[in-house]
């Protein structure tokens, strides 16, 4: 007896379609795919304002030690320790220390004036900071005067050589994602140029005798092409160069012809639609002779891929469905492109507690869409239909229900990837 067909692709009742591969299987043959890429070794070498969004190619060791120098956290008044005992004692103040001068020794019984970022003077141990000093100002320049300043322990505001990082320690290991912060940290350590891995190019092609440019008048029966710019759009704020082919046709001859005219010029071919069970799969049909194979991950939605070479070139073929191929993005190509090259970053990834309840199929890894609240909850935005785009730009997070749920109540906890 047949059952009904599954609205997900997958077998009846949610149960596991038959020979469906892990989420986690799927995305190591992915990383096995684009492994050639990074054996390449392809990397380049370029001032650091260029190299925002690049993953670094190899360890990076600091050169010099930060701070450089023990310096003053405050302005205020460099002393000895030693010199105030409990009650405090009035010293004599020398030459001011501004930033960027070397100093002289500091004598016995001595205040020397200093400025934040300045050179602790050798002979001081410490610093006092100008409003702690009696009176809390500094004396004109060249007036003899001394000052009243408090018992001080010894190191107090004093910023130590090498407290931020040592010469020789490492600095950023290879694979590391360059944001502000670690560009900043390379320009802390005199770093001009860094050596990077440099960004893929993908070409993507959007299919389906359905579907139309935006921006065209609609025939009946007609859709707008939304996956093109959705997956353009998140291949491109993940770094990637995207060339994109015109809409192709269920013709297989004409996808061909179309990725055939860019091979030689891209590192990853990625195709929407044409990968399920229907009667004009074009994407399929298009990679015959090729060694692509087409699977079912455990995953809904996103359940149907496409996976192997085309001319030689790497080919992911994602389902058509925009949410689908969205989710396909985000759960293979983005966090092994991350594990490999260190760029895009991986999506943040926290507990949340549900608005309300779900079901899911049980024998799938689900991904539904939903919206994160300060609050720690989240709540869902649409159904788990895979055509909702509506909703998905309503949402900010991806929520993922393991295998193994099939359902799950207000207030349990869930994973949220951040948008
Ligand atoms: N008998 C079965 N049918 C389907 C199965 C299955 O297992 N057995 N799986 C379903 C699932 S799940 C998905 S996902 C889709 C995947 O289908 P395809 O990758 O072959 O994609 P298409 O059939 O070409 O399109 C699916 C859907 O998405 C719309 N679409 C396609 N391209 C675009 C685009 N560029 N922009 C916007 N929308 C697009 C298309 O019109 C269809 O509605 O297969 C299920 N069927
Ligand atoms: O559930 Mo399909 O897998 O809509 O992507």
């Amino acid at each position: 007896m047949h059952s009904p067909p599954h609205p997900h692709g997958g077998a009846p009742n949610g149960g596991a379609p038959h020979q469906a591969r892990s989420v986690a299987r799927h995305r190591d043959a992915v990383t096995e795919l684009l492994a050639p890429l990074l054996a390449e070794g392809k990397t380049e070498s370029l001032p650091l304002r260029d190299a925002l969004g690049r993953g670094l190619a190899q360890d990076l060791a600091a050169p010099l030690s930060l701070p450089p120098f023990a310096n003053s956290q405050m302005d205020g008044f460099a002393i000895n320790s030693a010199d105030l005992p409990d009650g405090g004692a009035e010293l004599r103040v020398v030459d001011p220390v501004p930033a960027g001068a070397t100093p002289a020794a500091l004598d016995r019984g001595c205040a020397a004036p200093i400025m934040t970022g300045a050179v602790i003077p050798s002979g001081a141990d410490a610093v006092v900071p100008v409003e702690r000093a009696a009176p809390d100002r500094f004396p004109a320049p060249g007036v003899r005067s001394t000052v009243w300043l408090p018992a001080t322990a010894e190191g107090t505001f004093v910023r130590a050589a090498g407290s931020d990082i040592a010469a020789g320690e490492r600095a950023l290991a290879a694979g590391t994602f360059l944001g502000p912060a670690q560009l900043g940290l390379l320009a802390a350590l005199g770093i001009g140029e860094v050596t990077v891995h440099r960004t893929l190019t993908v070409l993507l092609a959007t299919t389906g005798d359905e579907v139309v440019e935006p921006g065209r008048p609609l025939p009946a029966g007609k859709i707008y092409d939304s996956n093109g710019t959705l997956l353009e759009s998140a291949m491109r704020q993940a770094g990637l160069t995207v060339v994109r082919t015109a809409i192709s046709s269920d013709r297989p001859e004409e996808l061909r012809a179309l990725l055939r005219s860019h091979i030689g010029a891209v590192d990853l071919i990625v195709t929407t639609g044409g990968v399920s069970k229907g009667a004009y799969e074009v994407v399929r049909q298009a990679m015959d002779g090729q060694p692509a194979e087409f699977v079912h991950v455990a995953m809904q939605p996103g359940g149907p891929q496409g996976i192997g070479q085309f001319e030689g070139v790497p080919f992911l073929g994602f389902p058509g469905n925009p949410v689908s191929c969205l989710v396909s993005f985000e759960m293979f190509l983005r966090p092994v492109l991350s594990d490999m090259f260190g760029s895009p970053t991986r999506r943040i990834s926290l507990p949340a507690r549900l608005a309300h309840g779900l079901t899911s199929p049980e024998h799938k890894h689900q991904v539904r869409r939903g919206s994160f609240r300060s609050d720690g909850t989240v709540r869902l935005e649409g159904g788990d239909s895979s055509h909702l785009m509506h909703a998905l730009a309503g949402s900010n997070a991806l929520v993922h229900v393991p295998v193994g749920v099939s359902a799950l109540a207000e207030g349990d906890e869930v994973e949220v990837w951040m948008s």
